[in-house]
C-alpha cells in the first residue's frame, strides 16, 4: 500500500535519512523503530510532506506522492500524528478535533464555524475513542494521554485509510496506554492500515504484525517481531542489549 523508496533527507552533511526502502501492507500494523537519531521522525516527516526528501520517492496506492502538499496527501489518505501534541491554544478538545484535521489544509482553520455535520462526525469520534466527556474542556488542560486520544479524534477526522502514529505511547501513564493499545487494535481490526513510530518495546512487539528497523538513516532489518526480537544485526544497533533494554 506504501511503497518507501531510497528516501534520503541530508541537513547539511547530516544525512537524517540515507537511502531507506520499505513498504507497508495493507490491513497491517507496521512498527518503524532504531535507536535515538535513527531517522524515524525524519522519515515519517518526508513521508507526510511535513518535510521535503532531498531524494527518493514515496508511492501510496501506485500513486506518487512525494511531491505533493501535505493536505493533498491527506486528501489521498494519509494522515499522521506528531510526537508533541498540536493542540491549538484556547480552544477545546471539539474545536481542536475539527480545526486539526488537516482536510483542507489552513484555510480549515480561518472558518468562522464548524458545521454541524462535521461536529457530529467530531463527536463520534470522540465517543469512538472514550472522551466524549472533556469535549467542551480546554484542550490544553488534558493529560497526555488525553492529548494523545485528541490528536487521533483529529487524524480520523479525514477519513484515512493508512495513518502514521509519531511515539503513540510518550508519556502517557500505564492505564491509559491500555486504553490507546486497544483503540489501536480496534481500528487496525476495523481495516485502517498503521505505520507507529515509537520508543515502547513492550507495546511495539505486542502490537505489529511487522518491524521495520533503522539505524543511521538506512533500514537494517525487517521482520516479524520474532525475528526481530533474534536479530544479530538489531541488537548491534542497540548496542548489544535487548531490545527491551532498550525501551
Ligand atoms: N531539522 C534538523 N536539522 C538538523 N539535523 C536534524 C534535524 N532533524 C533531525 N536531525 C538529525 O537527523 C538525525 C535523525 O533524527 P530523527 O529525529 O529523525 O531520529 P529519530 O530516529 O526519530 O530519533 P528519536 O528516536 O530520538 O526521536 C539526528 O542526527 C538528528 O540530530
Amino acid at each position: 500500500m506504501l511503497q518507501v523508496k531510497e528516501l534520503c533527507k541530508y541537513f547539511g552533511g547530516i544525512k537524517a535519512v540515507d537511502g531507506c526502502s520499505f513498504n507497508v501492507e495493507r490491513g497491517t500494523i507496521t512498527a518503524l523503530i532504531g535507536p535515538n537519531g535513527a531517522g524515524k521522525t525524519t522519515a515519517f516527516n518526508c513521508i507526510s510532506r511535513t518535510a521535503q526528501p532531498t531524494s527518493g520517492e514515496v508511492w501510496l496506492d501506485g500513486e506518487r506522492i512525494d511531491q505533493l502538499r501535505p493536505h493533498k496527501i491527506t486528501r489521498r489518505g494519509l494522515s499522521r500524528t506528531f510526537q508533541i501534541s498540536r493542540n491549538l491554544a484556547d480552544m477545546t478538545v471539539l474545536e481542536n478535533v475539527i480545526c486539526q484535521s488537516q482536510i483542507g489544509g489552513w484555510r480549515d482553520l480561518l472558518k468562522p464555524a464548524m458545521s454541524p455535520e462535521e461536529i457530529d462526525k467530531a463527536m463520534h469520534l470522540l465517543d469512538f475513542l472514550g472522551i466524549s466527556r472533556i469535549a467542551h474542556e480546554d484542550g490544553s488542560n488534558l493529560s497526555y494521554g488525553q492529548k494523545k486520544l485528541m490528536d487521533l479524534a483529529a487524524l480520523l477526522m479525514s477519513d484515512p485509510k493508512i495513518i502514521l502514529l509519531d511515539e503513540p505511547a510518550g508519556g502517557v501513564n500505564p492505564t491509559l496506554l491500555e486504553e490507546i493499545v486497544g483503540h489501536i487494535r480496534k481500528l487496525n481490526e476495523q481495516g485502517m492500515t498503521i505505520l507507529i513510530v515509537e520508543h515502547n518495546m513492550n507495546l511495539i512487539m505486542r502490537l505489529s504484525h511487522r518491524i521495520v528497523v533503522m539505524a543511521q538513516g538506512r533500514v537494517i532489518a525487517e521482520g516479524t517481531p520474532a525475528e526481530i526480537r533474534e536479530n544479530p544485526a538489531v541488537l548491534d544497533a542497540y548496542l548489544g542489549g535487548t531490545l527491551e533494554d532498550a525501551a
